[in-house]
């Protein structure tokens, strides 16, 4: 992994700014994600991490700057990006199977038509729900598996398609501890044996501590870019937060106390 050098990055941010009406959600932002890097986005409610997300996936365009992923302007090459959205209830209505809801990772590739392409189409799939261990109940509608299953599913879907950068918005919201842990090391080993970029947006960073290389923390406008050491400081967060905030590492986690913007009120969190 090379951060030192815009050669091949992930992702290419320049001189960034998003702003909606008169507010900043950031400006000035450089980054560059190596492939095969972890980056953890951080930030309290509302600081413009799905926002990011969203510019990454060409749904949103820059107020200022310039982005490339993968190589490419947002919104083309799609499927070398993969995408595991923030958990939530599926529609009982929803009769898809687990297998269909993994297929659908690969729209946009040309698979041709006839046994062939559907073979290898099939091979794929069942490739990505082997990876994720989901053998079991990839043939039942995904309404009736509980939600680390979805979870599990989800990831499949965003690998399937074997993306040079992996977007996710808190793949682990709602999942228990031990389905954080698997859902976190998942990714984990993707990245490691395709070198697949890794931007995860998440409110809580001790799940996936071991593997983050940096992180971006956003606070109303400002923000930091560093490895956690860096980052994830009391003064750090202190000056992010205009207000008196105590990090304390207890048994190789990070706890943080007291992290309200002085601007805008917001739950602690990571707490
Ligand atoms: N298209 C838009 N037009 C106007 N305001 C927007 C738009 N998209 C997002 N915002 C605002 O930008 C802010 C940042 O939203 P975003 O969803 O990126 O925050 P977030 O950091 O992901 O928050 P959370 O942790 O709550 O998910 C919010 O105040 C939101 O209302």
């Amino acid at each position: 992994m090379d951060v030192t050098t815009a050669d091949g990055a992930a992702i290419e941010i320049e001189d960034a700014a998003l702003r909606f009406g008169e507010r900043t959600l950031w400006s000035g932002l450089d980054l560059t994600v190596a492939p095969g890097e972890f980056l953890a986005v951080l930030g309290p409610n509302g600081s413009g991490k799905t926002s990011l997300l969203r510019v990454l996936l060409g749904l949103q365009p820059l107020s200022a700057g310039t982005v490339t992923v993968a190589g490419r302007p947002p919104g083309r090459g799609s499927e070398r990006i993969g995408y595991v959205p923030q958990q939530r209830a599926v529609d009982d209505g929803l009769t898809l199977r687990g297998r269909d809801l993994v297929g659908l990772g690969l729209d946009g590739h040309r698979w041709g038509f006839g046994l062939r392409g559907l073979r290898r189409r099939r091979a794929r799939i069942d490739a990505a729900i082997e990876a994720v261990g989901a053998q079991r109940y990839a043939d039942s509608p995904v309404y009736k598996l509980s939600g680390g299953e979805q979870q599990r599913l989800r990831v499949a879907q965003a690998l399937v398609g074997e993306p040079e950068v992996l977007l996710c918005d808190e793949p682990l919201a709602s999942l228990d501890l031990a389905h954080q842990r698997v859902v976190a090391e998942l990714i984990d080993e993707r990245r490691r044996a395709a070198d697949t970029a890794v931007l995860f947006v998440t409110h809580e960073i001790n799940p996936i501590l071991p593997y983050v290389d940096r992180v971006l923390y956003l606070v109303d406008g400002r923000f930091r870019i560093g490895t956690p050491d860096e980052v994830m400081t009391s003064r750090t967060l202190s000056e992010l937060y205009c207000s008196r905030v105590e990090v304390v590492r207890i048994g190789g986690q990070i706890h943080v106390a007291g992290a309200h913007s002085a601007l805008c009120e917001d739950e602690v969190h990571h707490f």
